[in-house]
């Protein structure tokens, strides 16, 4: 049997999927790449917030599976949307790369305490979070995959742009021009990569099964119930990390008003077999504090 990997056709989507096929071919199984466009990727323009869908890198994706074309699909994790279509299902595969993002510099010698900063990203979450710390930041739009990011960087004159570690370094593209940031809450499951297959293939299930890493799925699902019961639906600036130590669970997560004004977090180290079921707490616990009112304003948007 020749195993189908649909997967974008991004240099990163690329790397992924070329990891996925070694691990596969590692199991004694024969596979093959079917490289598939998304709308993420036909539309290079319009800024992913206005897009407004988690979801437009994955749904070409989600059709060729259903359609029988691809046995599996391979994603960014942190790019798929928390509840799949029926008939879908995600799971975690392999160990997580380094979860937090970074800063690229533009020029390493400027001094990083200046005053104003210009800063390219298009994401929400970097956004609220760098500008709740820096508060006197112009945000630049910047789309499109890490070579291009990266790109446009060198061609502006911004102070630099934040990039998740894990694309910079399955590409080599880390440098000494990199800072990481340990103050910022990465997106829910950031550095995990994702595999979708139709729910009804348990030939795929069970291999996708062997593939996986108790530690990193269970982190994964502790970040991603995190986000699905916080933002129900909308797109919100949330970040969550979970790390395991022993038997115990380290969380961390955040809400912040898109304009970087407020921010409310929990942190939480609990047993490993309790944090599922606790994450509904959390989530309460930043609602009560004041979270609310910022989903009821960015749901109203
Ligand atoms: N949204 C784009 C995207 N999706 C996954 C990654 C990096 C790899 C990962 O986080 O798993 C990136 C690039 C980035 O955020 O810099």
């Amino acid at each position: 049997m020749l195993i189908k990997i649909g997967t974008r056709k991004s240099k990163l989507a690329l790397w992924q999927a070329n990891y996925l096929k070694g691990e596969i071919e590692n199991l004694g199984l024969k596979a093959e790449l079917v490289l598939i466009d998304s709308l993420g990727d036909i539309d290079k323009t319009s800024e992913l917030g206005k897009l407004n869908q988690t979801g437009i890198f994955t749904k070409a994706l989600d059709n060729a599976l259903l359609d029988k074309e691809i046995h599996l699909a391979i994603h960014s994790l942190k790019d798929y949307p928390t509840v799949p279509p029926d008939g879908i299902t995600i799971t975690s595969t392999g160990q997580r790369e380094d979860p937090r993002d970074v800063l690229v510099n533009n020029d390493v010698e400027r001094d990083i305490t200046a005053s104003v900063f210009n800063i390219g990203t298009g994401s929400i979450r970097r956004k609220a979070q760098w500008k709740y710390k820096y508060k006197n930041t112009i945000f630049h739009n910047l789309r499109g995959n890490v070579p291009t990011r990266l790109e446009k960087l060198w061609d502006s004159d911004w102070d630099g742009i934040i990039m998740a570690h894990a694309g910079l370094n399955r590409l080599s593209m880390l440098n000494d021009q990199c800072t990481t940031l340990d103050w910022m809450i990465p997106a829910p499951s950031q550095g995990v990569l994702g595999i979708s297959y139709r729910t009804d293939d348990p030939f795929i299930a069970k291999l996708t099964a062997q593939l996986q890493v108790e530690e990193v799925e269970l982190c994964s699902q502790v970040e991603r119930k995190f986000l699905n019961l916080l933002e129900g639906g909308c797109s919100a600036p949330i970040g969550a990390l979970a790390k395991i130590k022993g038997d115990q669970i380290v969380f961390k997560g955040s809400l912040h008003d898109p304009n970087g004004y407020e921010a409310f977090f929990v942190e939480k180290t609990v047993d490993k077999g309790e944090c599922l079921s606790q994450v509904s707490d959390w989530v309460n616990e930043i609602l009560v504090a004041g979270g609310d009112k910022i989903m009821l304003k960015i749901k109203a948007q």
